[in-house]
């Protein structure tokens, strides 16, 4: 016999559901017995009182198992399955009992079902079922048990249908079919109208005096075709529910998708323009401590740091603070981090735009963000905002076709500028690299009229600014900051950061624990003039030129008064260059003498000079092409920019070709002088201290680098410690 196991959904809260086990035959004998319903089936006293309905062939051990849950109705309640009992057997629960016997004679046509209702052919139905297909023999049995019944078994061809759903859906067709001919039938149990068709159960029972022993089956069979509507409904409720689950969260998903990306969003706010999402970022961690090296700039901005800490102590004296402030300097110097500092100080909100983000290809796009961002600022007032790469919105361009709507945004920003008084506790700092780019209406008092010049940092600064970063990493004690910052002139505070950050990465690829001096002039070096070329296998002859070559200039710069102090010494390839001597001025030069111009000139020299020397005239190289031009440069800002020369007097001379020939051949002549002299000066050093030069050539082709320290103990010819 079949057993129907299925879940049992407990009311009451916090019971774990149980498993019943009921056997279908109990199910069945169930609609028999008032006193034994669904509900109680799994007690063994039941069980035995059930097993006196089941026919002798049924032996409980080889009961197949189905799940209820397969069949759509895992949340069977009691209540459910006193009403699915009542739909079976109406007037079940009030005792009544079918008595009557079976006659067969009535039966004539295919079916009982066709007899009494036309075509619907009940079994076929039910076979076509995926419990029949299951269990084909168990049916059939049942089936062939109800001998009165005309019942067609087919003993193979039960269409196999591929999948569940297709067999579902036949069945489903079929129903409907039914439908057509059957309407009320079918329909009572697809539609839950438990009214008279199930009447008409009972009745067919009461009147075609079914034998108990077949009652049974057909039981059975309607209970079969009871559920399989059931599942049917259930499943195709459950899938409509679970695919608008789905939709639902695909379409939030997607919303997410597009509020969180980017560049979505981006294009999101582009099209819609409702940019409206202006983040302040609050900037207590930075304050000016930790912008080094422009300490002017710094002191200029302290007062709006007092403004923004208390705005009406300033208003109240009828004294006028800039609205805008314009930070000006080239690229890395610090203007973001000025800006930053200036919130960090005052504690107050931060809001940063790039210039970039208000030049848009749309009508009103960037002027109305420039709205919002005023807006949002405006009611969180004490606030900075700041706006990076200001030429890039308020520079003079005019409606060009690359930006069709700068003027407008620029309009919108004066605008917004304009509509705020001095005491809200708004400050503008916009920053530019180039202010002649910007428009003068922008510059005008009452707009950006305060502005800050944040230069490169000079020696003191990039000291300063080395050592902040140098204390972020590990580093040997032996480092000096300030051997570094003298090689460093003109690099910004980015550049400087980048080179401690390159030093510590290589250190670390070294395997070495704290980063030294080595490593910062490598990283200065590969800044300045590109990676080292270890690769290139240089041959031996090249090298020694080059070491010869190198070691010129050092000599000269070394036995020369006023020439720089020599810092490092090299024949490493990095770059362009085959190697290269630096030299390292005490301070930043804001003035040069003509002693310390023509000792630059010689110091160029000295390379060529060494290889003239030491190789011969034929053997010279192209090396020193760019020693020459260096040289050639000094000597002519000497005679026509600086009035060095006693023939050129003081006067400036352009290179435009308004000169006359005369005049022009003057200069050449003059500069051609300063050259000739300065080329014999050197070889007059290098014949002198031959032995030194001789001495260093070999160190280098020895060591490769040599530190102003090394150099000096060769130069006072001493041997070099083995490294
Ligand atoms: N004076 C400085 N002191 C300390 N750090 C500095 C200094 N200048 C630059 N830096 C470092 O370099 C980084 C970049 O500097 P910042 O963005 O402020 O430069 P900027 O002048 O705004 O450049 P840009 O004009 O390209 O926007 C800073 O975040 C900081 O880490
Ligand atoms: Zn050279």
């Amino acid at each position: 016999m079949i057993t129907l196991i299925y879940r049992w959904e407990c009311v009451a809260a916090g019971q774990v559901p149980e498993q019943v086990t009921v056997p279908l035959s109990h199910l069945i004998n169930a609609f028999h017995s008032p006193k034994n319903i669904a509900v109680s089936v799994n007690t063994s006293a039941s069980q035995k009182q059930h097993r006196e309905h089941v026919p002798e062939h049924d032996t409980p051990s080889s009961e197949p198992v189905l799940n209820l849950r397969d069949l759509g109705l895992s949340e069977l309640k009691i209540g459910q399955i006193d009403r699915l009992v009542e739909n079976l057997l109406p007037g079940f629960h009030k005792d009544k009992r079918v008595t009557s016997h079976w006659h067969t004679s009535h039966v004539s046509a295919q079916s009982f079902f066709e007899n009494k209702y036309g075509h619907l052919d009940m079994f076929s139905t039910l076979r076509s079922s995926s419990l029949y297909r299951q269990h084909p023999k168990t049916l059939r049995s049942i089936c062939s048990d109800l001998q009165c019944f005309p019942v067609f078994i087919q003993s193979r061809g039960f269409k196999t249908l591929k999948s569940r759903t297709r067999r579902l859906q036949s069945t489903s067709e079929r129903l409907a079919e039914a439908q057509n001919i059957t309407p009320s039938f079918v329909k009572g149990f697809l539609l839950r109208d438990r009214g008279t068709d199930l009447e008409s159960l009972d009745k067919l029972m009461k009147t075609k005096n079914i034998p108990e022993a077949h009652q049974d089956a057909f039981k059975t069979g309607f209970a079969e075709g009871f559920l399989k509507a059931q599942a049917l409904t259930q499943k195709t409720n459950d899938s409509l529910r679970r695919t608008r689950l789905i939709v639902f969260i695909l379409l939030l998903l997607g919303i997410y998708g597009l509020l969180k990306n980017p560049f979505l969003s981006v294009r999101f706010r582009t099209t819609t323009g409702l940019d409206s999402a202006v983040d302040p970022v609050q900037m207590k961690n930075v304050t000016f401590e930790h912008v080094k090296g422009v300490e002017e700039a710094k002191q200029e901005l302290q007062e709006v740091v007092e403004f923004l800490k208390n705005p009406q102590k300033f208003t109240v004296l009828g004294g006028k603070l800039p609205k805008g402030i314009l930070l000006v300097g080239p690229p890395g110097t610090g203007k973001t981090l000025l800006a930053r500092a200036v919130a960090g100080e005052a504690d107050v909100p931060f809001y940063y735009a790039s210039g970039s983000e208000f030049d848009e290809m749309f009508v009103g796009v960037g002027a109305s963000r420039i709205r919002n961002l005023f807006r949002e600022a405006k009611a969180n007032a004490p606030c900075v905002i700041f706006i990076d790469e200001l030429d890039s919105v308020g520079g003079k361009r005019i409606e060009s076709p690359m930006h069709p709507y700068s003027r407008q945004t620029i309009n919108q920003l004066l605008a917004e500028m304009d509509g705020f008084k001095p005491n809200e506790g708004v400050i503008i700092i916009g920053a530019t690299n180039f202010p002649e780019a910007l428009d003068n209406a922008l510059i005008r008092p009452g707009r950006f009229d305060m502005q800050v010049t944040v230069p490169r940092p000079d020696v003191r600064g990039r000291t300063e600014i080395l050592k902040w970063y140098l204390n972020k990493i590990k580093f040997d004690k032996s480092v000096d900051p300030e051997i570094i910052a003298r090689g460093t002139v003109g690099f910004s505070g980015a550049e400087l950061e980048n080179l401690v950050n390159q030093a510590a990465l290589k250190a670390a690829v070294d395997g070495k624990e704290m980063v030294t001096m080595k490593e910062l002039e490598f990283s200065k070096d590969k800044i300045l003039m590109g990676p080292e070329r270890r690769s290139v296998e240089i041959d031996n002859k090249n090298k020694t030129i080059t070491a010869y070559h190198e070691s010129g200039h050092a000599i000269i710069a070394y036995y020369t008064k006023d020439a720089m102090p020599i810092n490092k010494a090299t024949i490493m390839p990095r770059g362009p260059t085959l190697g290269h001597v630096s030299l390292l001025p005490e301070n930043d030069r804001w003035n040069e003498t003509r002693a310390q111009l023509l000792a630059q000139m010689d110091v160029s020299m000295g390379g060529r000079v060494a290889e003239e020397l030491i190789f011969g005239t034929d053997h010279i190289t192209t090396g020193a092409s760019s020693d020459f031009d260096n040289a050639t440069q000094i000597a002519k800002r000497m005679v026509t920019r600086f009035g060095m020369s006693e023939k050129l007097g003081v006067m400036t001379y352009s290179d435009s070709g308004t000169l006359s020939p005369e005049t022009q051949s003057a200069i050449e002549q003059e500069i051609r002088i300063l050259l000739r002299e300065s080329y014999e000066r050197a070889k007059h050093i290098l014949k002198t201290h031959a032995k030194e030069h001789k001495n260093l050539a070999e160190a280098l082709l020895t060591y490769e680098t040599l530190d102003a320290k090394e150099i000096q103990i060769v130069l006072e010819g001493k041997k070099l410690e083995v490294r």
